[in-house]
């Protein structure tokens, strides 16, 4: 298989603790991947690998090849907010910036040059529209985004993350902060999503990676034990510890 991330022998260190170990694996274009596995396995911590989020944490050493576009992601002549304007990242807790509806999407566009309103007024439609809550918005734009219900405020956040045109959205349990509703319009809205962009979404929850993913890949102290078709995996995990966790057993 080969995806639209290559990564190769990925080994990180927190300090002294070494947190992944020797990750291999290729996450295919316009689809969903979902991270699974228990606490501190080290989920976040790939996710956050991608768009060099981790970069920003003092101690973190990296070993090994994140490849995008056919380069290594760790390549010096790589540019960091090129490539997180191409990977974007949707948190846990919704994180609005306290402004203005419309200011929060157009802020993307605007660090990265775009002043004019026509285009940007443009940008803010496409986004919302986008992430399914322009109906829901469209007459109270110049209102503050911190207005909005939690499931709105995610999202947003998801509008924010388009306005910039990615190709690929990180999502961290994107849903765990938000009730029943707001989570189904969240998981429809990523399997329409995934027509145009690749998702790859870290969850907790066995039934949302079940409903909504393409291949899920379970991490276990900092390992991936197995990576395959979520169909497949689900119904005959190849592991042992998959099966344990899947069935809940641990975790
Ligand atoms: N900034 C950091 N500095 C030091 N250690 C960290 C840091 N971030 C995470 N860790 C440690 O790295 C390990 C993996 O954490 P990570 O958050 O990636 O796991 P996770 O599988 O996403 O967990 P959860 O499901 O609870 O979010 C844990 O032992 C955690 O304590």
């Amino acid at each position: 298989m080969n995806g639209i991330i290559s990564v190769k022998n990925l080994n990180l260190w927190y300090g002294q603790t070494k947190v992944l170990k020797d990750i291999n694996i290729e996450i295919p274009e316009k689809s969903i991947t979902a991270l699974i596995g228990p606490s501190g396995c080290g989920k976040s911590t790939f996710l956050k690998t991608i768009n060099r989020m981790n970069d920003l944490v003092p101690g973190v050493r990296i070993e090994g090849n994140v490849e995008y576009g056919g380069q290594n992601i760790f390549d010096p002549a790589v540019n960091v907010n090129e490539l997180r304007k191409e990977i974007g990242m949707v948190f846990q807790k919704p994180n609005p910036f306290p402004m203005s509806i419309y200011d929060n999407i157009a802020y993307g566009p605007r660090t990265h040059g775009i002043k004019n309103k026509a285009k940007l007024d443009d940008i803010v439609e496409k986004s919302l529209k986008g992430a399914a809550i322009w109906d829901e918005v469209k007459d109270r734009l110049k209102k503050s985004a911190l207005g909005l219900s939690g499931g709105q405020q995610q999202r947003l956040c998801i509008a924010r993350a388009l306005a910039v045109e990615p190709k690929i959205l990180l999502m961290d349990e994107p849903t765990s902060a938000l009730d029943p509703i707001s989570t189904s319009k969240i998981e429809e809205l990523a399997s329409e999503l995934k027509k145009c962009y690749t998702i790859i979404i870290v969850t907790h929850n066995m039934q949302q990676a079940v409903r909504i993913s393409d291949n899920t890949a379970f991490f276990l102290l900092g390992e991936l034990v197995e990576y395959g078709e979520t169909e497949k995996m689900f119904a005959n995990p190849k592991d042992k510890r998959t099966e344990d966790y899947i069935t809940g057993r641990f975790g």
